[in-house]
């Protein structure tokens, strides 16, 4: 439900800007994802859309810098989930979730009904129905991933940055993960910003992709100009083919040499 513009975003850490001049802009519903290899800039560009990281140029959701914003209306507005996210380990699967409900409530109220619900529905879902009542401490490094995902997804943001959702994911439950949130986009308008080392899901899911190599812009594009294999094997210094899937996206392969 939310449209964001990046304009001429610079960030990075200490005065060290470690990505630079990205221009983007993304209508409700869409989904960018942000592509490079390790060390690119890809979590930094996400953390200054949050927030965490510093940042020079322009970055509006909805036409108002989000740096104006206080944090109780960024925190409505825009869901994160880190790459690597520090829970509360005694906490169990509900109660965690539950926090996303958090920037919806009134002061000192308590989740109400309708809060459980909409966490009741993102924890089916996400396969986690049968887990509710366990400590996060006890699940499985693809279960707490579910978990963190359920929390951001029960914020129910209109804007979505995802760092990495589907690490340590089987192949099954980042499929259902990526339909999720792909049917939130489509249903309800949220807007997606990903970061995906998964090229072939990432083409199947973006609109648009922002290759980063160093800091740098490199392309952007839809999934099927953007992904060559020249371009692969420049800024990843991999050996790459490019199929082609039954509904024309592409799927890029290693090959070995
Ligand atoms: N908190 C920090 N302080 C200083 N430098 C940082 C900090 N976090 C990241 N960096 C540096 O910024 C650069 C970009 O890091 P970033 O995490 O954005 O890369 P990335 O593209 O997400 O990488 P990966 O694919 O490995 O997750 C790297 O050189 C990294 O070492």
């Amino acid at each position: 439900m939310a449209e964001l513009e990046l304009r001429s975003v610079s960030a990075g850490y200490k005065g060290r800007m470690v990505v630079r001049e990205v221009t983007a802009r993304l209508p409700r519903g869409s989904w960018l994802a942000i592509i490079g290899p390790n060390g690119a800039g890809k979590s930094t560009l996400l953390k200054a859309i949050t927030g965490i990281a510093a940042h020079t140029g322009e970055i509006l959701l909805d036409g108002a810098p989000i740096s104006a914003m206080s944090a109780r209306e960024r925190a409505r507005a825009v869901g994160y989930s880190p790459q690597t996210p520090v829970v509360p380990e005694g906490l169990t699967v509900t109660d965690y979730a539950l926090l996303g409900r958090t920037p919806h409530l009134g002061l000192l109220a308590r989740e109400g009904r309708s809060d459980l619900a909409v966490v009741g529905e993102v924890l089916a879902r996400l396969d986690l129905e049968h887990l509710t009542d366990r400590p996060l401490r006890t699940l499985s490094g693809g279960e707490r991933q579910r978990a963190v995902l359920a929390r951001v997804l029960a914020q129910q943001a209109g804007l979505l940055l995802l760092d990495e959702p589907t690490t340590g994911l089987d192949v099954g439950h980042a499929q259902s993960l990526l339909e999720l949130v792909d049917r939130l986009r489509r249903a309800d308008g949220t807007t997606v910003v990903s970061t995906l080392h998964d090229l072939t899901l990432a083409a199947q899911y973006a609109d648009e992709l922002i290759l980063v190599d160093h800091g740098d812009v490199v392309a952007v594009g839809p999934p099927a100009e953007v992904l060559t294999a020249d371009r692969i094997s420049t800024h990843y210094s991999a050996n790459v083919t490019i199929l082609t899937a039954p509904d024309g996206t592409p799927v890029v392969t290693p090959v070995r040499t």
